[in-house]
């Protein structure tokens, strides 16, 4: 196939010189004299987005071309952090545009750090669906991903007062060089109205959807560069007007009425819901998740006819991922538009949709569950409405009639929940309409199986799996802590970074003192650096040999962020009585957002905040002690943290943390964890080692074994003379003197209902605390360990995770094992 020469495309040093002052004059339209730092960076941006087209264009090219089984991941969130140093990384021309800038006096650090990251995300599952798409372009799975361009990102969190404050996200104010807006992609979508059922003269039964609204949607697309691999496709979409203005009402002077249209349609794709793990149940939420998919699946329609393909084959050529059940509404979707605009008759369209679809569900948490009401979903949508009584009706006759299923059974299973106003359970439509479903952790999808979908994996034990979550390794070694991925590779090739098993090659290294020297300088350097960030962040200074204790992740109470306050008091009254004169050094660091509603949450990030206060400026402990909020965690900032963590907080309440991947990120970069026995961290400690691995508190089943047992989390408050200490210290006034009841609402909580076991592994936490300290105290042996937890992490990469999706759920092959 014809390759495009140019040198618009060359990686030498020249070639990218002369390409930047090209884009600098042709696409910004400046010279380096007057040009800004902003303008450098869209130059070098548009500079190496051409040379990811290259590779991009090629592999859509070679899909089409060889007619390859696609998977399509539908996700309403996606993390992909700046694109710049990671295209620069996975083109392997770094080192050359650096020298290239260099030669023109521009550091290309500073340009790095202006990018905007795109935030159209919360949390686990957004970054989740990012890793995937890096990992499927790097190994060469044929891929698409679709999802939603909101113009408002995920909240700016600033903390004013040590409280957390929402500002807009302003991600595209400065344009976005890394798109490229697909006009003629774009797709009608509808909303509301009714339902015609017809019967036409021979007979034929159709059903018609007169809409009230109508808008569309457009295609914007992200091009996606694997590691010295493949290209895939990010498109996103943006709601826009059919009519953009209408003329007759301005003529009227009716200007408001004049962009009416343009407005309403453009607010579904507004703003990103920044809610994590508790449903809302907003009609715009529904109206977003509806949007998205249509657009995707009528996008899949269109690609696959252009294959010259009939739609009885759809499940051949696609494989469809839905990312958690924000994208569920496409298995009634996909019936529509098979039935309704294609006439496939029912039971081949829904043969059709199941071997579609694969679903996978992130969290166990009720709350987060979706269920939509039905006078919502009738309003918005009614003829999917229609169409899922009509998946409902033919399940539960099937579970009558050729499963025997009890009422009590048929009422658990059903799609349709007709307790209050009645509401669908989006988890069931997306089981009953998936072929696979997957938890993202061993303990999570047992857990999944036990409890929340336990009815559907009695009746379809063949239909669930697991595949426990990765990370990409580029993104959070290579590119975020490039001194220990340069000493790594030089001791044992740089073949981990596309196979992270090689990693077990550095186990031999692990007491041998020139590397270890070399691994601790690392870890110092890369503390030293974060350190200068939290001074510029907060103004508060922490000496870097102390140690650097991470707990970075949304802020939720079975997170339990609020435990590990309570150890800090808990060493804080220590010392203020003279005890712990021995203590090691340490510096607590936080972050995390919490969602704008979610009172607990905030006023954690409140008590946080005010422990910090309290220690920080206590000059009888701020040796000692140090306690910092970094505001606004993201994607850009966590690369920045984790190649500085020597401990790393896993300690969610065991059975809630589905997975956890900030976990994988911290131990890849030469963290201990000290965590429970909860999503991921059971396989991390199972590769990992117990010895290597500080664990604590009730497992799964012995919390469920508590809860089921009346726990009265008072009794620990009475028997626990520390838990009682630090209780009492919290409502004693002195973390809010001009407001003392300020944390009673947590007080009360833990005392009297204490839902996420705080109270109950409280003690446990301490004694493996204890560990904690005594084995810092042997650097060496730490060392040793940290180099072990490395050695031992080849599994958490999310190339395995998506080979195990191509193997256990898309049956793809990848473009390596292809001739
Ligand atoms: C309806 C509101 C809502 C929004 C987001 C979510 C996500 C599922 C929350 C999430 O990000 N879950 C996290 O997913 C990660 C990736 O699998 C896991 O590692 C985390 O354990 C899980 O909390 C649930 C509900």
């Amino acid at each position: 196939s014809k390759t495009i020469k140019s040198k618009r495309i060359g990686l030498s040093k020249n070639d990218i010189k002369d390409s930047f002052l090209e884009n600098l004059f042709f696409h910004i339209g400046r010279v380096p004299k007057g040009a800004t730092i902003m303008d450098y960076y869209q130059a070098l941006a548009y500079t190496v987005r051409d040379r990811v087209f290259k590779e991009f264009v090629t592999t859509v090219k070679r899909i089409s071309d060889e007619d390859l089984r696609v998977v399509a991941y539908l996700s309403a969130e996606y993390l992909p952090g700046p694109h710049l140093a990671n295209n620069l990384l996975s083109l392997g021309i770094t080192e050359q545009t650096a020298a290239a800038m260099a030669e023109l006096g521009i550091d290309m650090e500073e340009l790095i750090l202006q990018e905007e990251e795109p935030g159209l995300g919360n949390g686990g599952l957004g970054r989740l669906a990012s890793c995937y798409l890096d990992s499927m372009a790097t190994i060469g799975i044929p891929s698409i991903a679709y999802g939603i361009r909101y113009e408002f990102g995920i909240f700016e969190q600033h903390i004013k007062n040590g409280l957390q404050e929402e500002y807009t996200d302003k991600w595209l104010q400065y344009g976005n060089p890394w798109e490229v807006v697909r006009s003629e992609i774009g797709y009608n979508i509808m909303f509301g109205g009714s339902t015609k059922h017809v019967t036409d003269s021979n007979g034929n039964f159709t059903v018609n959807w007169i809409p009230d609204s109508k808008l569309r949607g457009t295609a914007y697309d992200t091009p996606i560069l694997g590691y010295k691999g493949y290209g895939s496709i990010l498109r996103l979409w943006r709601a826009e007007a059919i009519d953009t203005f209408d003329f007759s009402a301005y003529n009227k002077g009716d200007y408001y009425k004049a962009v009416q249209e343009k407005i309403l349609s453009e607010n579904i794709t507004k703003v990103l819901y920044p809610n994590d793990e508790q449903e809302t149940g907003k009609e715009l939420r529904l109206k977003q998740q509806y949007f998205f998919v249509s657009c995707s699946l009528q996008d899949l329609i269109r690609l696959h006819l252009l294959q010259g393909r009939i739609l009885d084959t759809l499940h051949e050529k696609f494989a469809i991922q839905l990312n958690d059940t924000h994208p569920a509404i496409a298995v009634a979707e996909l019936m529509r538009l098979l039935v309704d605009d294609y006439q496939i008759d029912w039971d081949k369209s829904w043969n059709i949709t199941q071997r579609c679809f694969g679903y996978t569900n992130h969290t166990l948490l009720p709350e987060a569950l979706e269920k939509w009401s039905i006078p919502l979903f009738r309003r918005v949508l009614p003829r999917h409405l229609e169409i899922i009584y009509e998946i409902n009706h033919r399940f539960v006759q099937e579970l009558k009639y050729q499963h025997g299923c009890s009422d009590e059974q048929l009422s658990r299973m059903a799609l349709i929940d007709h307790s209050g106003e009645g509401s669908i359970r989006m988890a069931h439509l997306a089981t009953v309409g998936s072929h696979k479903v997957n938890g993202v952790s061993a303990l999570h999808s047992e857990l999944l199986k036990k409890h929340v979908l336990y009815d559907f994996a009695q009746l379809w034990p063949d239909k669930f799996c697991n595949v426990t979550n990765g990370i990409s390794p580029r993104r959070f070694i290579a590119l975020s802590n490039p001194l220990l991925t340069g000493l790594i590779t030089e001791t044992i090739g740089s073949g981990w970074l596309t196979d992270l098993k090689e990693l077990s090659k550095l186990e031999n290294m692990a007491e041998d003192p020139t590397f270890q020297n070399k691994w601790m300088a690392i870890k110092q350097t890369n503390k030293a650096s974060l350190s200068d960030h939290i001074k510029l962040e907060t103004g508060i200074s922490v000496d870097p040999s102390m140690m650097f204790d991470v707990h970075v992740k949304r802020i939720h109470e079975y997170k339990r962020q609020h435990l590990n306050v309570l150890n800090i008091l808990h060493l804080y009254l220590q010392i203020k009585k003279g005890n712990n004169k021995d203590m090691i050094p340490m510096a607590f660091i936080f972050a995390g957002k919490a969602a704008p509603g979610y009172f607990m949450a905030k006023l954690i990030i409140k008590l946080i905040t005010a422990v910090g206060d309290l220690i920080n400026q206590d000059t009888e402990v701020n040796d000692k002690l140090k306690v910092i909020f970094l505001p606004d965690f993201s994607v850009k900032k966590a690369q920045h943290i984790y190649p500085a963590a020597d401990l790393s907080e896993q300690i969610s309440m065991a059975g809630k943390e589905a997975s956890g991947t900030g976990n994988m990120k911290l131990s890849l970069n030469g963290a201990l964890t000290i965590g429970t026995l909860d999503g991921a961290n059971v396989e991390m400690m199972e590769e990992i080692g117990m010895d290597n691995f500080f664990l604590f508190g009730l497992n799964a089943e012995e919390v469920q074994h508590k809860k089921q047992g009346n726990y009265k989390p008072g009794d620990h408050y009475v028997h626990n003379l520390h838990l009682r200490e630090v209780m009492d210290f919290l409502i004693s006034g002195a973390l809010s003197p001009e407001n003392p009841k300020l944390f009673q609402p947590i007080y009360e909580q833990l005392l009297y209902d204490d839902p996420y076991m705080i109270m109950a592994d409280f003690e446990s936490y301490l004694i493996s605390r204890a560990k904690v300290y005594e084995e810092w105290g042997n650097q060496s042996n730490w060392t040793k360990k940290s180099i072990i937890n490395v050695a031992r992490m080849g599994k958490f990469s999310s190339d395995r995770s998506i080979q195990d999706y191509s193997s256990l759920i898309w049956k793809i092959d990848s473009f390596q094992n292809r001739p």
